[in-house]
């Protein structure tokens, strides 16, 4: 659980777009929870034997809706507008960008605060329970807020009606997009070039490690609360899907996060520069906006300053190439086995909560001083090793100066290893996009074509986003040490011609 709870620390979080929402309800039969409405039954079978090929075939989820359908969104706004949202600006549409989003219905002023959703629309931990008992042991056991509330999402889609959020949870997608949706052979087999497919193994195995940790621990323990019908992997990985695309971090509430209704139906855009929180003069959940809209014109919040790769990890989706200034693409750096000083390198990396094996991201505009700090120790010759310790420290950013550290004896060095490193990730780019144009044709289905040829997209985008900052890098380093070599070129000359002089 400690495991998972790392990862569990990420903000608003996403998902994708048309082709993957291919499933129909499962079947589902009608039991009862002692003391409890009627609930619905999802009859998906997750033993631990059946969790592993549940992982590798998704199964349907017998709630929400298709994302690229307008659905259930008249009976959600009614639900909200009954239950306490004032008047909005914006009416849930369907779009261009993000299938569905909120579209002013009005004029929108820059700077005006919109949205005011009051925290007895907002789920959080805090949230009360349709079934009590169940909230009451989760609480008992000090589940961490994340698992809290996918659990709490579960139970309150599983009452299905006699749940007070049945409105909002019938407009949820049934599928939410993100890489928890991808099998591991389409992440291998799409992904292989970046390093988004290691976060979303590790996202998987995390979220997979929660639900057993739950399970073992709470729900084995407890099965008339938790009948593992409904409480299964396969509607975890719902729950946590939904989690990863929509929760929010309100930073005026110390940092809880909460699923707002309405409010997340507005789609990201890198354009933007506005975040949700909570409001606490006007008590309710806001943005304010950073431009003006007209009447028609889709609305727009950030999900934060991430990079493509974390915006489809997430959510699913790849902003359109060079529309996102905080793009970034992670470079794998290692130490050589056959470096005289592995091992005092890695002890000193170690000591500094490093590896042998490290990524750190570029983006378009250079890299952080850790990825050079890192190249330093990477390149240095047994005589430095005094400095070793230093090195690593900045490498992991736990220098106490916290300055940039500078050896110009070993800059050189060092640009052609983070040079060499570069081209090698550019070659598995390269690899990949020249093997995508004749990858899938092996598809019997046509549904299965559709899916395959939609993630096949989402790759190659997010690759050619990640390969055209690292082409960057390439030519700022190419170009750095080509004035380095000229550099070098003229000193030698002018000690040439001095030597002369004196002979
Ligand atoms: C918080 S929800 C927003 C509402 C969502 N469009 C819906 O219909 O439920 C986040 C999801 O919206 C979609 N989305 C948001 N911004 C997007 C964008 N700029 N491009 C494509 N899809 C986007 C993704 O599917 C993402 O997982």
């Amino acid at each position: 659980m400690a495991e998972a709870s790392r990862i569990f620390q990420t903000t608003l979080m996403p998902s994708l777009s048309q082709s993957l929402s291919l499933r129909k309800p499962c079947s589902l039969t009608i039991a009862q929870r002692k003391t409890s409405p009627t609930i619905i039954r999802c009859t998906i079978s997750t033993s631990s034997s059946d969790t592993a090929k549940a992982a590798a075939a998704p199964q349907p989820i017998p709630w929400g809706c298709e994302i690229d359908s307008l659905e259930n969104a008249a009976s959600l706004q009614k639900w909200l507008t009954d239950s306490g949202l004032p008047p909005q600006k914006m009416d849930l549409r369907k779009v261009d960008v993000g299938e569905r989003g909120l579209v002013a219905n009005n004029n929108i002023r820059k700077g005006e605060k919109i949205l005011f959703v009051p925290p007895s629309l907002v789920i959080s931990a805090n949230s009360e329970w349709s079934f009590p008992e169940a909230g009451e042991v989760l609480k008992r056991y000090d589940v961490p807020d994340w698992p809290l509330i996918a659990t709490y999402l579960i139970s309150e889609a599983s009452l299905m009606k006699s749940s007070r959020w049945s409105n909002y949870i019938s407009a949820l997608p049934r599928q939410p997009y993100s890489l928890l949706y991808w099998t591991r052979a389409e992440l291998d087999r799409y992904l292989e070039a970046s390093q988004i497919r290691e976060r979303a193994i590790e996202r998987i195995n995390n979220v997979t490690g929660t639900y057993n940790d739950l399970r073992d621990r709470i729900f084995s323990k407890h099965p008339n609360l938790f009948p593992e019908e409904v409480f299964n992997m396969e509607t975890f990985r719902w729950s946590f899907g939904i989690l990863f695309s929509r929760l929010v971090r309100l930073p005026s509430l110390d940092g809880r996060v909460a699923l707002v209704p309405w409010a997340d139906m507005l789609n990201h855009s890198c354009d933007v520069e506005t975040f949700l929180d909570y409001d606490k003069s006007s008590k309710g959940v806001v943005f304010t906006t950073d431009r003006p809209y007209q009447p028609g014109e889709q609305v727009f919040i950030s999900y934060g300053r991430k990079s493509n790769g974390e915006l489809l990890l997430s959510y699913g989706f790849v902003p359109r190439q060079g529309t996102n200034p905080r793009d970034s693409v992670e470079l794998p750096l290692s130490l050589k086995k056959s470096d005289k000083c592995y091992q005092e390198k890695l002890e000193a990396l170690k000591k500094n909560g490093l590896s042998a094996s490290q990524c750190f991201p570029l983006q378009v505009t250079g890299w952080p001083l850790e990825l050079m700090a890192y190249a330093y120790l990477a390149v240095s010759p047994p005589s430095m090793s005094g400095k070793f310790e230093e090195m690593a420290a900045a490498a992991s950013n736990k220098s106490t100066t916290n300055k940039e550290i500078r050896y110009p004896e070993l800059e050189e060095q060092a640009f052609q290893f983070i040079l060499d490193n570069c081209e090698s990730s550019i070659s598995k780019y390269t690899k990949f996009l020249q093997a995508s144009g004749s990858m899938d044709l092996d598809i019997t289905s046509p549904k299965q074509l559709n899916r395959k040829v939609f993630l096949k997209q989402l790759a190659v985008d997010l690759c050619n986003s990640e390969q055209r900052i690292l082409f960057r890098a390439q030519y700022i380093l190419r170009r750095k040490l080509r004035d380095m070599k000229k550099g070098e070129l003229k000193a030698l000359n002018l000690f040439d011609s001095v030597t002369k002089f004196f002979k």
